[in-house]
C-alpha cells in the first residue's frame, strides 16, 4: 500500500511522525524517532537558552490520555540546530518547533534557522499552555497577527504554526482570517494540548501534577473530537494551506479519520509517549490494512473526502 504523503514541496514515505514534545528533547531520542518507522519527525519545542521546566510530577496518563504542565523543557535552539546541522535528510524529512518566549526570542531563533539554510521545516508553536505567566499567543488574536507579521518578514520562508484548539465558529473564522493574511504561513497544525484541564485522584484526594495547583495540558481519547473539528476547521478555510492533524491518535482508524477530516501529515503525542516509536510500524499497518478493505489505493485519495449528510 502506497502510504506516500506530501507538505510543501516534500515527499514523505508516510504521513505519521511525533507530535513536538513528545520523545523529541534529547538527541537519544529523536535518533529512535529517525530509526522508527514514522515517515518523520520534529523536536522538541525549543527556545533561547535552555530551560530545565516546571516541578515534577509534570506528566501523568490516564486510561483516556494525559495531563501535562512541562513548562517547555528544552537544551535551547542551538542544541536542536546543531542536530539539524547534522542530520542527513535523505533519511526522512525533519521539523523543528520553535517556541520563543517572546517575539525578540522567536525573531532571533528564526533569523538563525533561515542563516543555517537547512532543509528542516519550521512549526512555529502559538499554543504552549503551561508557562506560567504567559498567556496562549493563539488566543489573543492581535498578538498572533504581530506574531505572524513580524515573523513571516523576519523568517522569509514557508513555516507552519502549532494552533491550540478553538471551540467556537467565530474563533475559527477570526483566527483563519489571519492566519489567511500570511502566505508563508503554509501549514497550520491542529491541536495541541487543550490546555488548563484538571485530573484529580480520588485514593488521594488530590491533583496529579504538581505545577499550577494540578492544571494542565490533556492529550489523548479526550481530544480526538475537538482535533478532528479543527483540522477540518482550518482545512475549510485555508484552501490555500495545508493542515496537520494532531490529537487522539492511538490506532490507523484515528490516523484515517484526520486524514478524511483534511490532514496532510498526522502527528501523534500521547500514545507515542505511552507505547514508544514502535507505534508508528503498528499504526502504518493498521492504516495501510484499513484502506486495502476499502479499496483506496493511496492516502492521497482520501484527504479532505470527509462526507456531510
Ligand atoms: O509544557 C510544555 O512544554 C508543552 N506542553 C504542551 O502540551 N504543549 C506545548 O506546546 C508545550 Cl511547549
Amino acid at each position: 500500500m502506497d502510504l506516500s504523503a506530501s507538505l510543501l514541496d516534500i515527499r514523505f514515505a508516510n504521513p505519521l511522525l511525533n507530535a513536538s514534545g513528545v520523545w523529541c528533547r534529547y538527541n537519544e531520542e529523536l535518533d529512535g524517532l529517525r530509526d522508527s518507522a514514522a515517515g518523520s519527525f520534529i523536536t522538541k519545542s525549543c527556545t533561547l537558552a535552555t530551560r530545565a521546566g516546571n516541578p515534577e510530577p509534570r506528566y501523568y496518563a490516564t486510561p483516556l490520555g494525559s495531563i501535562n504542565s512541562m513548562g517547555l523543557p528544552n537544551e535551547g535552539y542551538t542544541y536542536y540546530l546543531d542536530y539539524a546541522r547534522a542530520y542527513d535528510y535523505a533519511k526522512k524529512p525533519l521539523f523543528m518547533s520553535v517556541a520563543g518566549l517572546s517575539l525578540e526570542d522567536n525573531l532571533a531563533m528564526l533569523a538563525a534557522i533561515r542563516d543555517a539554510g537547512l532543509p528542516a521545516v519550521v512549526e512555529l508553536n502559538l499554543s504552549c499552555p503551561n508557562v506560567p505567566g504567559k498567556p496562549q499567543i493563539a488566543y489573543d488574536f492581535a498578538a498572533m497577527d504581530r506574531m505572524l507579521e513580524a515573523t513571516s518578514r523576519e523568517y522569509g520562508r514557508p513555516f507552519g504554526v502549532k494552533m491550540p484548539p478553538y471551540f467556537d465558529i467565530a474563533h475559527f473564522d477570526e483566527a483563519a482570517a489571519i492566519l489567511n493574511k500570511y502566505p508563508l504561513v503554509a501549514f497550520i497544525t491542529c491541536i495541541n494540548s487543550i490546555g488548563n484541564a484538571l485530573v484529580i485522584d480520588i485514593e488521594q484526594e488530590s491533583v496529579v501534577i504538581k505545577p499550577k495547583d494540578g492544571f494542565g495540558g490533556i492529550g489523548g481519547d479526550y481530544v480526538l473530537p475537538t482535533a478532528l473539528a479543527n483540522v477540518n476547521a482550518f482545512f475549510r478555510r485555508c484552501p490555500q494551506k495545508q493542515v496537520i492533524g494532531c490529537g487522539g491518535v492511538k490506532t490507523g482508524e484515528h490516523v484515517f479519520m484526520h486524514l478524511l477530516a483534511g490532514a496532510s501529515l498526522v502527528q501523534v503525542g500521547t500514545a507515542l509517549q505511552e507505547e514508544g516509536p514502535g507505534i508508528f510500524a503498528r499504526l502504518n499497518g493498521e492504516l495501510a490494512a484499513l484502506l486495502e478493505r476499502k479499496g483506496y489505493t493511496s492516502i492521497e485519495a482520501v484527504l479532505g473526502k470527509l462526507k456531510t449528510l
